[in-house]
């Protein structure tokens, strides 16, 4: 405690920023912001306001940062246990929890603020409900309790597709409810194949991740069937719902059997670490490269050049 102090008094005031901004896990931040990004350009049908994406994309990194801040406050015994997270700010002792706390409620009203005003009330609340959902839910009810945690708490990681949505629209129709749940079933694959590389640290700490439970056989299993879901899913936004064309169809499939493919090495391997870690990678590739597709398939200038095909194969017919 006394080396901690001593050690405080000579943090430089870029170090202090530095471990602030390391409480709020940044580099998960810019996958969510794109998921809200695509479900906007959905939603706009292409012709999203600037200002607009500027202040839900900002309201957005504030909820996510809050909840994130708040998520290293509650989770700071275990992170202090495990090799990975051990070297963040609050095991390390480089933010004392008081202050990680007024710096969450600050991120939090911020973001509520901004969106409230600048986008709507919807969007704002759904935001906030991100937070409390992912501190409330997964955090502290489900993450050190049951192998489902990530599955049901996933859901709070879908959120900033309803914000994207519900900030240009006012409303939640199905297509956002559909990108949503795109997300929602991602996670499972995306993490679990995490948990198989890093299992032996969530076993040191007594988290119950399902590889740590139920194997990896078991975890390869459902990793297999939430990638297929996911992909159909993905597809129905083309179909039934037409919120999305021929180009994201596309796309959607390219990648959607690339997924398939790796998911399926992974079911053949259960054990090899490496096979899963090309399943984690890909995941994130992934869903950065469905979000690009939703917005390049809503772009007037796309709309435009699939009309000109099609009416120029109609001229060959
Ligand atoms: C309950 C749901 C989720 C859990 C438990 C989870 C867990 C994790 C963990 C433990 C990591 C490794 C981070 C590290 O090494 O510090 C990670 C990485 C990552 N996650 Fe997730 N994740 C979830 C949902 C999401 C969602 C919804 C997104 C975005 C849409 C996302 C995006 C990412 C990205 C981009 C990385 C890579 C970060 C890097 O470059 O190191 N995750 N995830
Ligand atoms: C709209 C809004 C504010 C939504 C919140 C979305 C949000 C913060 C999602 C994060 C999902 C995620 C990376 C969980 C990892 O938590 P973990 O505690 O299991 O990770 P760790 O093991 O790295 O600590």
């Amino acid at each position: 405690m006394i080396e901690t102090n001593v050690s405080r008094h000579h943090e430089t005031f870029l170090q202090v920023i530095q471990s602030y901004y390391q409480l709020t896990k940044p580099r998960i931040i810019p996958l969510l912001l794109i998921t809200t990004a695509g479900s906007m350009w959905v939603a706009a049908k292409g012709q999203v306001d600037p200002l607009l994406l500027l202040v839900t994309l900002t309201g957005g990194t504030l909820a996510a940062a809050s909840a994130q801040t708040i998520n290293c406050i509650y989770d700071r015994d275990i992170d202090y246990d495990m090799e990975r997270t051990r070297h963040r700010p609050m095991p390390s002792g480089r933010v004392q929890p008081r202050d990680a706390l007024i710096f969450a409620i600050a991120l939090a009203v911020l973001s509520f603020t901004l969106l409230t005003v600048f986008a709507n009330l919807l969007a704002a609340c759904l935001a906030f409900s991100g937070i409390v959902f992912y501190i409330l839910i997964y955090t502290h009810w489900l993450k050190r309790h049951t192998t489902q945690n990530i599955v049901i708490g996933g859901a709070a990681g879908a959120i900033p597709a309803l914000v994207g949505w519900a900030a240009v629209t006012n409303t939640l129709s199905w297509p956002a409810w559909l990108i949503f749940a795109i997300v929602f079933l991602w996670t499972p694959p995306h993490f679990w194949a995490l948990a198989l590389m890093i299992r032996d640290d969530y076993a040191k700490v007594g988290i119950p991740m399902l590889p740590v439970i139920a194997g990896a056989t078991a975890t390869v299993k459902q990793i297999w069937y939430y990638t297929l879901i996911t992909v159909v899913a993905t597809l129905l936004l083309f179909y039934p719902l037409h919120a999305s064309g021929i180009i994201y169809a596309a796309i959607a499939s390219g990648l959607g059997g690339l997924f398939i493919r790796k998911s399926w090495c992974l079911l053949q391997q259960p054990e090899d670490r490496t096979v899963a870690k090309d399943v984690f990678l890909y995941s994130i590739s992934y869903m950065m490269l469905l979000c690009l597709a939703m917005v390049i398939d809503s772009l007037p200038i796309t709309h435009h050049l699939v009309s000109t095909i099609i009416a120029q194969l109609h001229l060959f017919n």
